[in-house]
């Protein structure tokens, strides 16, 4: 979802009320050390200089990712940082996330509380924020099992190929003007996720005008920065800023529409059944009624609660690779050329839905898109995880309750990695065995280990069949004559990362 300009405002807001602190704490700082004993330290990672109440957290800058890597060149791919008073373990190398995320992935199973997440996310009932433990191996399971299985996400082929024949239809009505590509690729994902959850489209409708905007608050409330996360005493700010009163108006507004939804499928009558599959919530519903299908049960608030998981998690990174994806191509005209001559070149009638699967393998298409995942992994600096125990990682010690943040976009870009990092080259994963699934930890967009992404699946192929589509039936340049080293490239700010200005291009169908 697009909530950038609000990130924005916030982001910048809350930086400048940081930048404000850093003169009352170097006047601290001062202070304190006119006044301090020696004090003991375990064997840490190294650490830059810090202020005091703030610690770090002057250093993150509007593009942490960015400004982490410049720091880990400095000081080593494990660093300790203070972001207010929370301890917190970077992890920038790919020798360092195996280490954190696979030789100790139980010890950093867990993930930190915050005050947004409780007040959004069902008091920690999803999956992605819900402590380590009994509920939430449960309901990891019915991700990884019931929802989002190879098998479920092959049984939901038919959602993907009426949106993607639906986008096709769009752009082919709309040539030879100029299309809002970041506009229609996001009303595609949005639409196959919240079909496949919940049979509604996010593009159609009073109902969906309501989760546009639900979800567009709900990002920006979560997405924003909350002083209070990490100074526990300056938690008033954020009360001040309205940020805990706007949580709690979107939390309970979001509760009423999947009330809504849950009702509407506990009466089959009240709704029309999309044609074929079942949706999550028919699933998630026959698991509360017939607990024998899983061994354990589950309440309402469950259901409502994975469903606002897989629309959270879901939407925004989806959509992302595909914006990145066509970016890329448009910048790299050979590169375009090149996909689009082996999609061509299949004796495919023009008309045809490809349909990419583990039967059609299109090598250079999943080369495309590993390298968009590379280059622009959706989430850069993964989910947080949180310490559950002392563990002593590489040498260093970290103690109980250290958040851990891994940065992933780093290590995608680290040169002893990979051959001019910053290039997007795709050719380089067509002889190799690279995966984004988690085993190599050059590449670990979905992250790796116990708390990875159960829906690397569903993510892959909604995106697979959209761009074999897009390149294998329009042309595509860029609007008025710009140039390919015009694109503007920025990104937004926030834990997703898109495309701050909206991508624009012309599209032409392809005649053989
Ligand atoms: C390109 C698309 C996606 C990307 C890049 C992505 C990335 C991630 C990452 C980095 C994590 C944290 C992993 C870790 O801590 O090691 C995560 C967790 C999660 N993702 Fe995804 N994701 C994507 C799509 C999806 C989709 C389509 C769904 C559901 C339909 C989904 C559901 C989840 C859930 C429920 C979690 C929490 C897992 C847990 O805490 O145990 N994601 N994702």
């Amino acid at each position: 979802m697009s909530a950038h300009s609000e990130q924005l405002a916030s982001s910048q807001l809350l930086y400048l009320f940081v930048l404000w602190l850093i003169p009352l704490a170097l006047t601290i700082f001062l202070i304190k050390r006119l006044f301090a004993n020696s004090v003991s330290h375990r064997n840490s990672p190294p650490s830059p200089s810090k202020l005091p109440i703030i610690g770090h957290l002057h250093k993150l800058g509007l593009y942490p990712h960015r400004s982490l890597q410049k720091l880990a060149q400095r000081h080593g791919p494990l660093m300790l940082l203070r972001l207010g008073s929370v301890p917190t373990l970077i992890v920038s190398s790919a020798e360092a996330a195996q280490e954190a995320l696979k030789t100790h992935d139980l010890a950093f199973a867990d993930r930190p509380r915050s005050k947004l997440n409780e007040k959004l996310l069902y008091k920690y009932k999803d999956v992605s924020s819900a402590p380590y433990g009994e509920y939430w191996r449960q309901m990891k399971s019915i991700c990884v099992i019931q929802l989002l299985s190879n098998k479920r996400v092959y049984d939901m082929r038919r959602v993907r190929e009426n949106e993607t024949a639906l986008l096709v239809k769009k752009i082919a009505e709309s040539s030879p003007s100029v299309v809002d590509l970041s506009d229609l690729l996001m009303a595609y994902t949005n639409d196959v996720v919240s079909m496949s959850a919940f049979g509604q489209k996010f593009s159609e409708g009073e109902s969906g005008r309501q989760l546009r905007r639900l979800m567009k608050e709900f990002v920006s409330v979560l997405g924003g920065f909350d002083i209070g996360t990490y100074i526990p005493r300056l938690a008033w700010f954020s009360s001040l800023l309205g940020i805990y009163n706007k949580a709690d108006a979107v939390a309970k507004e979001f509760d009423e529409f999947l009330e809504r939804i849950v009702d509407e499928h506990v009466d089959t009558t009240k709704r029309e059944r999309a044609e074929g599959a079942e949706d999550f919530v028919d699933v998630l519903l026959e698991i509360y009624k017939d607990k024998s299908i899983t061994g354990y049960s589950i309440d309402r608030e469950s259901i409502k609660a994975i469903v606002l998981d897989v629309l959270a998690a879901g939407t925004d990174t989806t959509y992302t690779v595909l914006e990145w994806a066509m970016t890329e191509l448009l910048r790299h005209p050979q590169v375009m050329a090149k996909l689009q001559n082996e999609l061509r070149s299949t004796g495919r009638k023009r008309s045809d839905i490809i349909v990419p699967d583990e039967y059609e393998k299109i090598p250079y298409l999943e080369a495309v898109i590993k390298e968009t995942l590379r280059v622009h992994p959706p989430v850069p600096l993964l989910v947080p995880r949180e310490a559950r125990n002392d563990v002593n990682i590489m040498g260093y010690e970290i103690v109980a309750k250290t958040m851990v943040i891994v940065n992933a976009w780093a290590i995608g870009r680290d040169p002893t990695l990979w051959d001019e990092p910053d290039e997007f080259r795709p050719e380089r994963f067509l002889n190799s065995s690279v995966d984004i699934r988690g085993h190599d930890f050059q590449l670990i967009p979905f992250g790796v280990g116990r708390r990875s992404c159960p829906g690397i699946s569903f993510a892959m192929v909604t995106n697979e069949i959209a761009l074999a589509n897009l390149l294998h039936k329009f042309n595509w340049e860029l609007p008025n004559g710009m140039k390919r080293g015009d694109l503007d490239m920025t990104e937004t700010t926030g834990s997703t990362i898109h495309k701050k200005e909206p991508l624009l291009a012309i599209a032409t169908p392809y005649s053989v």
